[in-house]
């Protein structure tokens, strides 16, 4: 493909995932995948050139751009030879008109700015949250040693919190890699690491993950358990959860039931673990505004209505997590977002509701309301609330 063609065929893309966010339809990569899988004239340098131009503009965007041209055109007004791919070229894009449309720039739309403002994340921090992301995976414990992972790994380098993390070159392709197949290893961000091992998970002991998804957490609990005790992996959404089954096989962990709860019933689908567990992990639904460095036009989907409902399964889940904590035990609930509104007001609101529990001080991140919070400028992983809260004896 001609830079030109490049330069156009992300135009196309982006139109497309502006199209979809505003739809609640697919995601950028998914959208990309298909895009490419109907033109096989792109090579690979071709389809990495243009990834990475959508999501550069993705990035700079900010507000929703009324166009992927809009968008694009923000860019080349720093980039002259993105701005000569615009040739008027068969393939190619019009030349650029000196009146034209650009993306409004910045990082995300003035409502989510405020909200950010108001959860007391300042302008560095904001800016962090759409920088590229780095690419850390977790070495299984009940498999090898990170030493061992690390010799086998040139370009691997420890991450500097989480003891099983190590850090990749960006687009290394370990999903590929024998260790992955192995079950040595699993992707998961720094961040993730450190909010997981908040629950302090431990050998012989009731645990249960509430909102276990695809299990990327679990696997990290049942390693720390070293497969002894019991841990209940729960989900409402059927599709997420059919994925933990083959994870925890291919990294052997084999103490974990899957159970899939109906919303709104979750308390008697639960009523044989209710007053049972000794620690309730909650890794709750949320908007995701900490992780907009994977995924930045999630900044685009996003919307007051949504973040409300959001707020309300957050409220459900701590309230029918509590019910399943043991006299004395645990609960640790997470969002991987930077928004008081779903991280230290949800918990402030619990705590209000539920004054015979206590806080406990995990040990990640900076204090942040009755939590902590980790942010891309400050710690250089995701973005996280996390709050350790004990359950009265
Ligand atoms: C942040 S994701 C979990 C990610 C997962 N823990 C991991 O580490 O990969 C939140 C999950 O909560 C689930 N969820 C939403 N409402 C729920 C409910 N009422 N009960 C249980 N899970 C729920 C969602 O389906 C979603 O998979």
């Amino acid at each position: 493909m001609t830079p030109a063609a490049r330069t156009q065929a992300a135009i196309e893309l982006l139109d497309a995932i502006i199209a979809s966010a505003a739809a609640g339809g697919a995601a950028a990569d998914t959208l990309i995948a298909r895009y490419f899988a109907t033109r096989r004239y792109a090579g690979s340098k071709d389809r990495r050139a243009v990834r990475e131009l959508v999501y550069a503009a993705i990035r700079h965007a900010g507000p929703v751009p009324a166009s992927g041209r809009a968008a694009v055109l923000t860019l080349a007004d720093s980039d002259t030879a993105l701005a000569d791919s615009f040739d008027g070229s068969t393939h190619g894009p019009a030349p650029i008109e000196p009146a034209e449309p650009r993306a409004a720039g910045g990082v995300a739309p003035a409502w989510l700015v405020e909200a950010l403002d108001r959860s007391g994340l300042t302008e560095a921090q904001q800016a962090a949250l759409i920088d590229r992301a780095p690419l850390d995976i977790r070495v299984n414990s009940l498999a090898t040693t990170r030493e061992a992972v690390l010799a086998e790994w040139s370009d691997a380098v420890p991450t500097p919190r989480a003891p099983l993390g190590l850090r990749l070159p960006t687009g290394t392709p370990v999903e590929q890699s024998e260790l992955y197949r192995a079950g040595l290893i699993e992707v998961q961000d720094e961040g993730s690491q450190l909010v997981g091992a908040a629950l302090a998970a431990k050998p012989g002991e009731w645990l249960v993950d509430l909102c276990a998804g695809a299990g990327g957490k679990t696997l990290q609990i049942g390693a720390a358990m070293d497969n002894r005790g019991a841990l209940l992996a729960c989900d409402i959404d059927r599709a997420r959860l059919q994925r933990l089954a083959p994870r925890a096989e291919r990294a052997g962990v084999t103490i974990v039931e899957s159970r899939l709860l109906n919303p709104g019933r979750e308390r008697e689908m639960l009523a044989d673990w209710a007053g049972k567990a000794d620690g309730v992990l909650i890794d709750a639904p949320c908007s995701g505004t900490g992780t907009w460095r994977r995924n930045p036009e999630a900044r685009w989907r996003l919307t007051p209505d949504r973040l409300d409902r959001l707020r309300a399964m957050q409220a459900q889940v701590l309230s029918v997590g509590a019910g399943l904590v043991k006299p004395g035990g645990r609960m640790v609930y997470i969002v991987c977002s930077l928004l008081d509104a779903e991280g230290r007001d949800q918990v402030d609101a619990f705590l209000a509701a539920n004054r015979a529990w206590s806080v406990e001080t995990p040990t990640v991140g900076t204090p942040h309301g009755a939590g902590h919070r980790l942010d891309p400028a400050t710690h250089g992983t995701d973005g996280f609330f996390v709050a350790c809260l004990r359950a009265p004896c």
